[in-house]
């Protein structure tokens, strides 16, 4: 077993372990010993002949490699592993503790397809940052164990001794928030750039976005004129109120991301959230130092900023209901303590039928597919929910359902309030 694998171990006992079975989580520890308890759910559905394993990517100490290898991975299970065998995603963490999530996939096959599946795991555990497990039902028939592999110059083992896997509680913080900060929202330029930085060697359009970073960030002095942020979800009229608001108040409309990202952007999308975010993250810098330059000038408009890169990153990570969210209050929505703070965030709320129409309208309404809806919804509503949680400053709310002009007045007259326009 390699020494980072190992290093998960001393602690093996106190980790949770959580598999994810159409949305929902199922919780469930290793002992030594067991006391009676019950069987995990996960194991207790699971019919007589089958056989699950798992299969863990811990965190080398390039993040970047870590990142690219777990999506890769997915596509390499899928490809690979016979049709029959079901993959769900899953994942370990000492409750509570930041930074202590490893995520992998879970694998049950059935007797007939144990053959290729160890196969493929074992080459996995020989070649790539794995850490692998099989479970399957003990000596007594009532409770499962789970055996780890051990991979030696020539062969691959179960290391001795089993585990027994008992049913646990949800831990109060849900597992998928443990790693946020700094791994999905960047809290500072430094913290981006540095993941930006170390792409280079592996995606060379990572350097031509550095090349298009301000030299540094400056503490540039407060714009003259007012800077408006208006935030929401795709088709809640964004673009529609902006470009009006920049006419009728003679502003600047800035798009975040700004238009100079606009040829890379495509690239990023397609990388896993570690890169993707850290580019749009970028974004955000490079848009705060065309609002420093034409703050002085006329009155700014921006067209998504640091809500958005936040808010879809968290709702992203996080998986289920909101109620899976960071709690209010929590350090995830903290602005940015070097990011210019505009002066108004608005944020246009629509109800899901309505937005859909506009969806339709604009042609674009082909993402509305019925199996995904509920897995939308859900998606949807922790967006939105983070963005009202995010502070410094915080969002206010504007219905855009009224017609475009009444929803202009009324972010008008928000502007007029708060800003002295
Ligand atoms: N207040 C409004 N009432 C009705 N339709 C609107 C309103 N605002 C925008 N639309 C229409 O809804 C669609 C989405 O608006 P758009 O401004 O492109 O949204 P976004 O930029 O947020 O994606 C467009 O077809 C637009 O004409
Ligand atoms: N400042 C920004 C703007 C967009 N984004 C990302 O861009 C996506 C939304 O872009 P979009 O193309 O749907 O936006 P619009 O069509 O609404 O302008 C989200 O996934 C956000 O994560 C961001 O992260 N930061």
């Amino acid at each position: 077993m390699s020494k980072q694998a190992m290093s998960l171990l001393p602690r093996w006992c106190s980790r949770i372990f959580s598999v994810e079975l159409n949305g929902a989580p199922f919780y469930f520890a290793v002992k030594e010993k067991h006391l009676g308890e019950d069987v995990p759910r996960v194991f207790r559905e699971v019919q007589n002949r089958d056989k699950c394993y798992s299969v863990l990517v811990y965190c080398s100490r390039d993040r970047i490699k870590t990142a690219k290898f777990y999506g890769e991975l997915k596509d390499k299970l899928l490809r690979d592993l016979p049709p029959e065998c079901r993959l769900s995603p899953m994942s370990s963490f000492l409750p509570n503790v930041r930074d202590s999530l490893v995520k992998g996939y879970f694998l049950k096959g059935n007797s007939d397809t144990s053959s290729p599946i160890e196969r493929l795991l074992s080459d996995l555990i020989q070649h790539d940052p794995v850490l692998v497990c099989s479970y399957s039902p003990a000596e007594d028939g009532q409770q499962w164990t789970q055996h780890m592999w051990s991979e030696t110059a020539s062969q691959v083992m179960d290391v001795a001794k089993g585990y027994y896997v008992v049913s646990s509680e949800a831990p109060e913080y849900h597992p998928s928030t443990l790693n946020i900060i700094n791994s999905d929202v960047f809290y500072s330029f430094d913290e981006a750039y540095d993941v930006m930085k170390k792409c280079g060697d592996i995606i060379p359009e990572a350097k031509a976005v550095l090349e298009l970073l301000p030299s540094r960030v400056e503490a540039r002095n407060k714009p003259d004129f007012p800077v408006i942020v208006i935030e929401g979800l795709d088709a809640t009229g964004k673009t529609t109120l902006t470009e009006s608001l920049k006419d009728t108040l003679g502003a600047t409309l800035l798009p975040s991301p700004p238009e100079c990202l606009s040829p890379w952007r495509a690239r990023f999308d397609q990388e896993p959230p570690l890169i993707r975010r850290a580019f749009y993250a970028l974004g955000n810098y490079i848009t705060a130092d065309q609002i420093g330059r034409e703050g002085m000038k006329t009155p700014v408009i921006v067209d998504r900023f640091w809500h958005s890169t936040a808010a879809y990153a968290i709702a992203t990570a996080v998986s289920g209901p909101v109620c899976n969210l960071p709690g209010e209050g929590s350090e995830v929505y903290c602005w940015p303590s070097d990011l210019f703070q505009p002066s108004l965030v608005v944020l246009l709320t629509l109800d899901p039928e309505e937005r859909k129409r506009r969806l339709r309208n604009r042609g674009q309404g082909k993402t509305d597919e019925e199996e995904e809806l509920d897995h939308n919804q859900l998606f949807r509503l922790r967006v939105e929910e983070a963005y009202r949680r995010i502070s410094g400053p915080a969002c206010v709310t504007v219905d855009a359902s009224p017609s475009a002009d009444r929803v202009l007045q009324q972010v008008l007259l928000l502007i007029r309030g708060k800003c002295h326009l």
